[in-house]
């Protein structure tokens, strides 16, 4: 069985990489020439933990190959997966579906034998039962294509493990004879993980497609609910991680993404809530997700709320002064700047004034692309050099791992916003800092929280 992966982007080179680990021959297909040449090389265009080694490996045997030829990949494959992009339609909240209707249309006109058509982009309900529709007409004659829905829950930072060992696979089929036929050659490719005890669940096209969306809603429900406690807990008095950790102890509830502080962002969760949303508007059921737009407000206001903290730490005004911004991307482990809440607030402060020196491992030179008047800077050491402020906004081991004692020769004011609850309060506190952090009450300088709590 040849397998080819439409789109290498995140997900598309991850998914090739895994399917040649799984032992298929694959070719990963991208309109973009410059990523098609760096992949053949065996060099990620992007980071990824784990990714470069066996990207090196698999096109190093030649199991694993790149083109931009549709005409190469119709003439290849016997499954044909779809990773393009589904980003935000300018000026709309919806989806914009044009790369996956052209790769799917360029794939069955191009496909010379019979094959499958497996999508994985992010895809508002509807999308494959029209996809199908689309395959069909554009198919050469005596050639059949069957199209499914297989969606991909990977994390960035965790791509391989998620994808060679996922929580559980989804598969929307067709509701006919063809459908059951391509439900059998998936159930082919993913024989190993079916065979290690992941769940496989078998539904039709619309379940699936919503599964996708409405496990990242949920993730982002459950992101903006903490947050929207810390509200409370920075005024009120209490402490947003200690909170956490209680409910989290629930079984029901769970503890996992349940970590407060300057909220979601990324490539995903924010475009999947806006297309869910646009989407159930226009199937005239807006109300029911409704709630979504306080999820997003919420995450908003906690960016908001960063920017006037930094500012009255500095005595109510940034003009001028000089902020250490720790972190560029969205999560740690990515140089993925897409939404990313850490780039949007060291953004915010330097349009209104701030000198901001920011410095991120991995994703300076995409920040940089993008907000190109910020400063980016090589290291931590560099960025807090003559620092007003510190403030963390992407927790990198050697963010999490930096100490008082060292930051204290180096800034001009021992001030540090903890804008992801992840450093010890009490530590920096005692060591003389102006300590604050997203969910907690300020803690005066030099006062140890044990005493506030008397
Ligand atoms: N990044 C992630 O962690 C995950 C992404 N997804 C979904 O997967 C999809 C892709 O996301 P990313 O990989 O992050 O996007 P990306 O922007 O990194 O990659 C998309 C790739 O598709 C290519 N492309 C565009 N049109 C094409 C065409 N007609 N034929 C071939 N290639 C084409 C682009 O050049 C680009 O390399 C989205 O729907 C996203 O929501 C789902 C789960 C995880
Ligand atoms: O559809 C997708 O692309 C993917 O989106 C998310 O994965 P990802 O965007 O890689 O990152 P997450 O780990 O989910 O984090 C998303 C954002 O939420 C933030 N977050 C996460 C957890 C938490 O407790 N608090 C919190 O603020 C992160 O800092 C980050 O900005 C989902 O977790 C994946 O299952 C999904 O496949």
């Amino acid at each position: 069985m040849r397998i080819t992966v439409l789109g290498t982007g995140y997900l598309g080179a991850t998914h090739a990489a895994a399917m040649a680990e799984l032992g298929f021959e694959v070719l990963g297909v991208d309109v973009d020439p410059v990523k098609v040449d760096a992949l053949s090389r065996g060099e990620l265009p992007f980071h990824e933990p784990g990714l470069p080694e066996l990207l090196r490996k698999h096109t190093g045997t030649g199991r694993l190959r790149f083109t931009t030829s549709y005409e190469q990949a119709g003439a290849f494959g016997d499954v044909h997966f779809v990773g393009v992009g589904t980003p935000q339609r300018p000026g709309s909240q919806a989806a914009d579906m044009s790369y996956v209707e052209a790769a799917v249309t360029a794939i069955a006109a191009a496909a010379t034998r019979d094959c499958v058509i497996a999508g994985k982009s992010t895809v508002p309900v509807g999308s494959a039962r029209r996809l199908a529709a689309l395959a069909a007409e554009h198919a050469r004659d005596g050639v059949s294509v069957e199209l499914v829905w297989n969606p991909e829950f990977l994390r960035e930072g965790f791509a391989v493990a998620d994808t060679l060992s996922p929580d559980r696979m989804v598969l929307g089929i067709a509701d006919d004879t063809g459908g059951a036929a391509a439900e059998a050659v998936l159930r082919q490719v993913y024989a190993r993980q079916l065979g290690s005890g992941v769940p496989l669940i078998v539904t039709d096209y619309e379940t699936a497609e919503l599964v996708k969306v409405a496990a990242n809603a949920f993730l982002a429900t459950k992101i903006s609910f903490i947050n929207a406690l810390s509200e409370i807990t920075e005024t009120a008095g209490g402490d947003i991680r200690t909170l956490a950790d209680a409910i989290g102890m629930d079984e029901r509830i769970g503890r996992k993404f349940l970590n407060a502080g300057v909220g979601f962002g990324g490539g995903c969760l924010p475009k999947d809530i806006r297309a869910l949303r646009a989407r159930a508007a226009e199937l005239g059921v807006g109300e029911s997700v409704r709630f979504l737009a306080e999820v997003e407000d919420i995450n908003t206001r906690r960016r908001e709320h960063t920017v006037a903290t930094v500012t009255e730490m500095l005595g109510g005004s940034v003009v001028g002064a000089q902020v250490a911004v720790l972190g560029a991307a969205f999560k740690p482990d990515s140089d993925d700047v897409r939404d990313s809440p850490a780039l949007d607030i060291a953004a915010r402060l330097h349009s209104i004034g701030a000198e901001v020196a920011v410095v991120d491992p991995q994703a300076n030179a995409n920040a940089a692309a993008r907000y190109p008047r910020l400063d980016y800077v090589e290291s931590l050491e560099a960025a807090v050099a003559g620092a007003e402020v510190v403030v963390l906004l992407t927790e990198w081991a050697r963010f999490k791992a930096m100490t008082p004692e060292e930051l204290a020769p180096l800034v001009a004011e021992r001030r540090i916003l903890d804008g992801r609850n992840v450093l010890d309060p009490a530590r920096w506190t005692d060591a003389g800092w102006d300590y604050r952090a997203l969910g907690r009450r300020a803690t005066p300088a030099g006062v140890p929280e044990a005493v506030l709590q008397e």
